[in-house]
């Protein structure tokens, strides 16, 4: 089939980024630079020129900036994105007759007599033609631009003419810079290429990229063992845990728990009268997910909650479990929206092999899933007006994700700062495309990787394109579901390693708190994951004053990250190797802010090694003495060249956090 227009000759492909083939948008932060490349090329030797256009979906004109020819065909332009929400891009390119010409004068100039090794005549280099082409090119550009740049331009199309008809012996370059820049600013874009599409990329807050979060459950915040924790008692609580360096305060669902088939202490699935329930078991004849649970307070004081977080520089993140106890309002008022067997039942929700016997799935082929997917939007919408604007989503994998595109693409048109962080531990593809789907974190399976191979491994897979484009992790050492192995197993050197490792590998990690301080290590049962006398069930209490706490490593490690732009975003992350497989080496940058960390995995005994560091990568030269300083400690050390030593004792302190005291060389202002 002929094309509408076969003379547009120039080929892009290959745009980065993009996410599948553009389907999704790619994904940056506020105030990026993002460096858009592509290949771009014409037949034959005629030279190429290019554009990046892009705008704020809001902005109806676009923005345009020259394409940079990098290496081997492949071009390069940025912009910076200074708005929040839905941008565009995209490349146009053409064949530039100009710039084809005036290399060609050159290569004709260069060729005069007396130049070295020349001996013809400037006409027989067809000079004075080629410079009556380059003044039909100069007119056309004048034809182009507009006002005094048209004026210059025909000015200097008659000056080569001039020339031309002068007949010299020899020529000058006739050709100035000003000249050169005046006519790329007026391309002919008659014939130009635009690529087949307008890709899209969303630009989150800075906090969808770092944040340090802190769960816990407010039933047990009270200073009374005897009561109920309330809101007000989560507000006392503020400032410690805005002491500890957390930015986002994650509380599981505060609705109404159900009554039917309650469960209680240790996931037992019967319960007495006092036991509190599951509050993911959501709903009751009080109400569904837009309530609050009467024992925790009123709404004025969720309202306070949320307000004096922001005054602790924290923000509040609730929990969505899309999902419904018996007694919730939905199952009466809607029973289209759940499965309802021959026998009039429905089958109990399950993320296989966990059963949850308290609560009931949501259809998502229910015939009215228009209604279904408008309510669930809405409870959304229902706390973000009450300015909560990070959400923490229960197995979002366990509903459709056409669903969430839609509904997260609905939020985000009005609210583009809302941050939604997927809780789906499942298979590697249905994580990557919930996050494709809209989410702006994820959790991840760095709680089941604890090796030096399996934590390189992974790392290295997600925290480099094409993954980063759309996927920013988020890492815990232990939820209220998981309590893995090794902490049961390590002892207080464990809970330090995989504070360190989860705080310094990931930008964004978070904590299921008052366990992790205090070190809460019994599982309920051998083999299992989940915790003795679970929180989940049954109200707990903690001694935050416990001498053991860890909190003032907590503390250390998350003004770290603060103080260190370098631990606060995941693209640098780099790892070095050690002759050792149980110290893991790994460094991260931003600007002038370099950070290498030397981790003793092994929780039983000492572990040395020399470390084989990068010093590319560190843009550090070969034989150089440089200071390094462990933040973890402020001792400084002296390290020569690439191999440095060291010996890591887990019970004093298993790993260094180091800071190279030094100017590296930086040699691109890009965000890693
Ligand atoms: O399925 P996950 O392991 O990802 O866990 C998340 O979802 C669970 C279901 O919402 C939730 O499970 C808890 O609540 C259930 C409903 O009340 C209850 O039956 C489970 O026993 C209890 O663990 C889990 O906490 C959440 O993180």
């Amino acid at each position: 089939m002929k094309p509408i227009e076969g003379r547009k000759r120039v080929v892009i492909e290959g745009i980065n980024p993009q996410v599948d083939c553009g389907r999704y948008p790619a994904k940056r932060i506020l105030g990026d630079i993002v460096t858009v490349t592509a290949a771009v090329f014409g037949d034959g030797h005629d030279h190429v020129s290019g554009r990046l256009l892009y705008r704020h979906s809001s902005a109806k004109d676009w923005q345009s900036m020259p394409l940079s020819p990098l290496t081997n065909d492949l071009w390069s332009a940025s912009y910076t994105v200074d708005a929040l929400g839905d941008w565009l891009y995209t490349l146009e390119a053409w064949v530039d007759h100009f710039d084809t010409w005036s290399a060609d004068l050159q290569k004709r100039l260069a060729a005069q007599p007396g130049q070295p090794g020349v001996s013809s005549s400037a006409e027989s280099q067809d000079i004075p033609l080629a410079l009556r082409s380059g003044a039909l090119l100069l007119e056309q550009a004048a034809g182009r631009a507009k006002g005094p740049d048209s004026k210059r331009l025909a000015d200097e199309a008659a000056r080569l003419l001039e020339l031309a008809n002068a007949k010299s012996e020899t020529y000058d370059n006739p050709l100035t810079d000003e000249i050169l820049a005046l006519v790329a600013q007026y391309p002919d874009l008659t014939l130009a290429t635009r690529y087949s599409q307008d890709l899209h990329l969303w630009v989150d807050r800075e906090r969808a990229r770092y944040s340090t979060w802190y769960e816990l459950f407010p039933r047990s915040t009270s200073p009374d063992p005897a009561r109920h924790g309330t809101f007000a008692d989560v507000q006392a609580l503020l400032p410690t845990i805005a002491a500890m360096g957390f930015d986002v305060l994650y509380m599981p669902p505060i609705h109404p728990i159900g009554k039917a088939f309650r469960k209680g202490p240790n996931n037992s699935v019967t319960s007495t009268e006092t036991d509190p329930g599951s509050p993911w078991a959501i709903g009751a004849k009080e109400g569904g997910h837009k309530s609050i649970l009467a024992e925790l307070g009123t709404l004025k004081d969720f309202d306070a909650l949320v307000a004096a977080t922001r005054e602790h520089g924290m923000e509040l993140a609730l929990d969505i479990a899309f999902q419904c106890s018996p007694d919730h309002p939905w199952v009466a008022e809607h029973p289209d929206w759940f499965n309802i067997r021959p026998d009039g039942s429905i089958q109990y929700a399950e993320n296989p092999p966990k059963k949850y016997q308290d609560i009931y799935p949501l259809n998502f082929e229910s015939p009215d899933w228009r209604g279904l997917w408008e309510a669930l939007r809405d409870v959304f919408t229902h706390w973000i007006k009450r300015d909560v604007k990070i959400f923490r989503v229960d197995n979002p994998h366990t509903k459709a994700i056409p669903f969430w595109e839609w509904c997260i693409g609905e939020i985000h048109k009005k609210y583009p700062d809302v941050i939604f962080l997927a809780e789906a531990f499942t298979r590697p593809h249905v994580m990557y495309s919930l996050a494709k789907a809209g989410f702006s974190q994820s959790y991840t399976y760095f709680t089941w990787r604890n090796r030096k191979d399996e934590l390189r491994e992974y790392f290295e897979e997600i925290t480099k394109p094409p993954v980063t484009d759309f996927f920013h992790p988020n890492l815990w050492p232990n939820t209220p579901d998981i309590l893995h192995a090794t902490l049961q197993n390590g002892g207080r050197p464990a809970f330090m390693q995989r504070l360190i490792l989860a705080a310094t590998l990931g930008a964004n990690y978070g904590m299921y708190g008052p366990a992790y301080e205090l070190g809460e290590n019994l599982p309920a049962k051998p083999g299992s994951e989940e915790y003795l006398n679970s929180e989940k069930y049954e109200i707990r209490h903690w001694d935050r004053s416990a001498s053991t706490s860890l909190a003032p490593l907590i503390t250390k490690v998350n003004q770290i990250r603060r103080t260190n732009p370098a631990l606060q975003s995941d693209g640098s992350l780099h790892f070095h190797n050690v002759d050792n497989s149980n110290i893991l080496c790994y460094s991260k940058w931003s600007g002038d802010n370099q950070i290498l960390v030397a981790i003793n995995l092994d929780p039983t005994q000492e572990q040395a090694g020399w470390i084989d560091l990068d010093l590319k990568e560190l843009a550090i030269p070969h034989n150089e003495t440089f200071d390094i300083e462990d933040l973890l400690t402020g001792t400084h050390y002296q390290w020569h060249d690439r191999s440095n030593y060291v010996a890591l004792r887990p019970d004093v302190m298993p790993a260094h956090i180091f800071r190279l005291l030094r100017r590296p060389i930086v040699e691109t202002a890009q965000t890693p």
